[in-house]
């Protein structure tokens, strides 16, 4: 396997979690958590972004969110990966893209916050990314109506999976999306950044380090 890309068996469903985690927190280790227990997925992979497309802020070095990110998400079923910057892609229907070929006989999952399904219509080739891999949209605290309004939902409705079917997700064929009503945690890296940013957040980290072991 090529350095910087896990290895993983053929026939596993990965679910891929992208983020620019800047930085990194415990909304982020909660919905991985969560989605490892509801859409049937063998391993997630954290994509530690080279740089959101649409965020016209760039983010801390990427050398610095896979330290911090590597810090709190601790579980033996995630990686946390900065493949994009090994593929050369920053658009996400470019990575998925990327990692299908690369790895042919592998499912991915796309997962995602309910912010992000109700911005997604605004993605590049966003429709691609639908009708290649199952999309896992977990909940959080503001977006939860917006998201459900979206022009994505609206358009993909008839593939919607039903939340009681959602460990179905990982082994469905595309066009497929569950969105999933998990407990929320209220924490957004905008408001860590804005109360001290990471130097606050490792201070945090210190304080609560033995919850996420
Ligand atoms: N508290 C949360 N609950 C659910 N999903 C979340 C939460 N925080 C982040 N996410 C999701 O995690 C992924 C990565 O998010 P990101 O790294 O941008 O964090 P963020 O807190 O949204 O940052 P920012 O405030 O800078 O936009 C996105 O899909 C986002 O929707
Ligand atoms: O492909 C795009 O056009 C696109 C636009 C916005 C966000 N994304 C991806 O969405 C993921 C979440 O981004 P962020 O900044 O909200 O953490 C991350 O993997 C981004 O690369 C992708």
């Amino acid at each position: 396997m090529r350095q910087g890309f896990p290895y993983v068996r053929p026939g596993q469903v990965i679910g891929l979690f992208g983020g620019s985690f800047d930085p990194p927190h415990a909304g982020h280790v909660h919905v991985t958590r969560e989605a490892l227990k509801m859409f049937g997925l063998d391993r997630i992979w954290w994509l530690v972004t080279p740089g959101n497309p649409l965020k016209a802020r760039g983010p801390a070095p990427l050398a610095q969110r896979m330290t911090a990110a590597r810090a709190v998400m601790r579980h033996p079923r995630v990686d946390v990966t900065d493949i994009e910057t090994h593929l050369g892609t920053r658009a996400t229907a470019d990575t998925i893209a990327a990692l299908r070929r690369m790895y042919p006989r592998v499912r991915f999952v796309w997962l995602m916050g309910a912010d992000n399904l109700a911005q997604l219509h605004r993605w590049q080739d966003w429709r691609q990314i639908m009708e290649t891999v199952p999309v896992g949209v977990l909940a959080r605290p503001g977006d939860r109506i917006s998201a459900r309004m979206s022009p994505a939902a609206r358009a993909y409705s008839p593939y919607r999976i039903d939340g009681e079917a959602r460990h179905l997700l990982g082994r469905s064929e595309a066009p497929a999306w569950c969105f999933v009503n998990v407990p929320m945690v209220d924490v957004s890296s905008t408001r860590i950044r804005a109360a001290g940013g990471w130097s606050a957040a490792q201070e945090r980290r210190d304080k609560t380090g033995a919850q996420h072991q």
